[in-house]
């Protein structure tokens, strides 16, 4: 049952994401990046890595792209907010960039 990040696991699972540029969403319980790409072919070649990720994990990203820039917000809908769901995409969206590069 994904449950939301208590206290005492959050420090631990997002710190190194924000020290990886993600930061709090101002006013809700969620994280946010924005990723930037060398061309829109780039952007939704990388889309279409994290998207089989997330149908495989059942975990979805709220994003928007525009030409090579991709806006991501992470949360976990079912809790309400940061999960140990959203740590875990936002590692793996930071890991396909080397991918994508
Ligand atoms: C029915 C389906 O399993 C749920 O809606 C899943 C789908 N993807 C999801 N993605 C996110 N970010 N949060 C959720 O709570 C969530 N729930």
């Amino acid at each position: 049952m994904t449950e939301l990040l208590s206290t005492e696991t959050r420090g631990p699972l997002l710190d190194p994401l924000f020290r990886n540029g993600w930061t709090m969403v101002e006013d809700r319980d969620a994280i946010t990046k924005t990723f930037i790409f060398d061309n829109f072919v780039a952007a939704f070649g990388w889309m279409t890595q994290v998207a089989i990720w997330a149908e495989k994990w059942n975990h979805h990203p709220e994003w928007s792209n525009v030409y090579r820039t991709v806006e991501v917000v992470l949360s976990t809908h079912d809790v309400g907010g940061l999960s140990a769901q959203d740590a875990k995409l936002a590692r793996k969206m930071d890991s396909l960039l080397a991918i994508s590069a």
